[in-house]
Order: structure tokens, then C-alpha cells, then sequence
């Protein structure tokens, strides 16, 4: 399944958040949106996924918009401002309601548990859960309907070094698979290590996109990259009075 970013923009109140965002993800492949905060990463993903409209542009997952997908957690999983699951709830009470509530096998549910290492934390309540555990909930329930499409806002935000080794390994088999991963990110080594290719994006504007072999070139490493393409490397530069 292939995403594609079609000229997007969004202003709050009068101000561009994003401004003629466009790039795709390809299946196969792990496509990395980097940015530091504020750059426009999670506005793009909330259009991309049916969560806010877009002032123009479009964004689609094999021609169609997250809204007209027909079945859309068996498209496309998605992992965005956390879990949503309700603190009350133990980890498995939520994805059985989330299967149940999408026509999604149940035994997906003991798949997903186990593969994203909660099956021994699944009758606790989430409002117990550090919050690794609630990413790795959140990724749970991305998977359960075994989307061809990944999108993922900042998924290893509070995960330790075990916690991120594994989210890089997962994601780098599901596109091996053929799938398509879309992840946000504003760790420069982290996305080094893994996305083939490479959006950055910074205050709303697309600086650079391609393979990350071509957006390092001529850089010691993405961070250095990273630096000479964005405004956060302008205002490091000035205030080294360079
Ligand atoms: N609902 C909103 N109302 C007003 N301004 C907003 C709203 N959502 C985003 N913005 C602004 O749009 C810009 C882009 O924000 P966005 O959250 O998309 O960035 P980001 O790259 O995801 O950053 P972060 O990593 O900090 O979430 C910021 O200047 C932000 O303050």
C-alpha cells in the first residue's frame, strides 16, 4: 500500500502549521518523518488519518482518504497521542472491545499480546501501566487487524533502550513483509537506525526527502544532515554567531 501526501495545509488561528507538505511512504519500506517539535509531524499524521482536515491538499492510502477506507483498522494501523484506552480497563478488556467493535478476530488478540510482549500485564489496568507499556499497547492495537499500512506518531516515546531496540526490529520485519511503515520521529539516531527513506520536515515546510543514504550525503551523520537543513540548525549556527 502506498501513502501519498498531496500538497497538504493547515492553519490554526491564521498560522501555517503545515504548508504544501507532499512526499510518499512506499510499501516495503520504513519511511521516517523527522522534525523537531512543532515542525508540523503530527499535524500531517491527524489529516493523514481522518483526525483533522486539511485547509488544502490530500492525503491517501492507495488513492482512497482514511475516511472512505472501507474496513479501515484492517488498512491501516494507527498509534497516535497513545493508547485510548480507558484506565479503568485491563490491556486485554481494550483490545478485545477494539476487535470485537471492527470484526477482527479474537484470538488477534492473544497474537497482538504476545508480540508486543504485554501477555503478562494483560489483566492489569492500563492506568497501572508505565508508559513504555502504554506505547507498546498502543502498537497493540495498531496490529490487530494486521493493516498493510502502518502510521505511527513518535512511537518510541517513552520506551527504554530494550523497549526501542524492539520497535526498530518490528517495524524493519513488517516492511520487509511488503508492508508499509510510516513513523514519526525527533530522534535523529534513532531514525538513522530505522527508516530507509526520509522525510524532514521543519516549521511546516518540507526541507529535504528520499533514501537516507542520499539525505545524509555529503554529511558526517543525519544529525549533521539534520542541522544544515533545518531552522533549528540556522539558530544553532547564529547563536554561535556563524
Ligand atoms: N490545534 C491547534 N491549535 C493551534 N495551533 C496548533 C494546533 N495544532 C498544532 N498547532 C501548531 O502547529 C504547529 C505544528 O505542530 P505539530 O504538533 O504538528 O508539530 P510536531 O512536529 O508534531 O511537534 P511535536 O513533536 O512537538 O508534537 C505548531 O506551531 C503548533 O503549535
Amino acid at each position: 500500500m502506498r501513502i501519498q501526501v498531496d500538497h497538504l495545509t493547515k492553519r490554526h488561528r491564521g498560522k501555517y502549521a503545515i504548508r504544501d507538505v507532499s512526499f510518499t511512504a512506499e510499501p516495503g519500506r520504513v519511511t521516517g518523518f523527522l522534525g523537531p517539535n512543532g515542525a508540523g509531524k503530527s499535524s500531517t499524521l491527524r489529516i493523514l488519518l481522518g483526525l483533522d482536515r486539511a485547509d488544502a491538499g490530500r492525503a491517501l492510502f492507495d488513492g482512497v482518504e482514511y475516511r472512505r477506507l472501507r474496513n479501515p483498522l484492517c488498512t491501516v494501523g494507527s498509534l497516535i497521542d497513545g493508547s485510548g484506552a480507558h484506565r479503568s480497563r485491563t490491556a486485554r478488556a481494550h483490545l478485545s472491545w477494539v476487535a470485537r467493535s471492527n470484526g477482527i478476530p479474537k484470538r488477534r488478540v492473544d497474537e497482538v499480546l504476545e508480540t508486543t510482549g504485554l501477555a503478562e500485564a494483560a489483566r492489569r489496568p492500563v492506568g497501572l501501566f508505565s508508559l513504555g507499556m502504554g506505547q507498546r499497547l498502543g502498537l497493540a492495537t495498531a496490529l490487530l487487524g494486521e493493516p498493510d499500512a502502518l502510521v505511527l506518531d513518535e512511537p518510541v516515546n517513552g520506551l527504554d533502550p530494550d523497549g526501542i531496540r524492539w520497535v526498530r526490529t518490528f517495524l524493519r520485519r513488517y516492511a520487509a513483509g511488503g508492508r508499509t511503515v510510516l513513523l514519526s520521529s525527533h530522534l535523529m539516531g534513532e531514525m538513522a537506525d530505522t527508516a530507509d527513506d526520509l522525510v524532514v520536515i521543519s516549521a511546516g515546510r518540507i526541507v529535504t526527502r528520499g533514501p537516507l543514504e542520499t539525505v545524509t550525503a555529503g554529511h558526517a551523520s543525519l544529525e549533521d544532515a539534520f542541522f544544515a537543513l533545518t531552522d533549528a540548525g540556522a539558530a544553532h549556527r547564529s547563536g554561535r554567531g556563524g
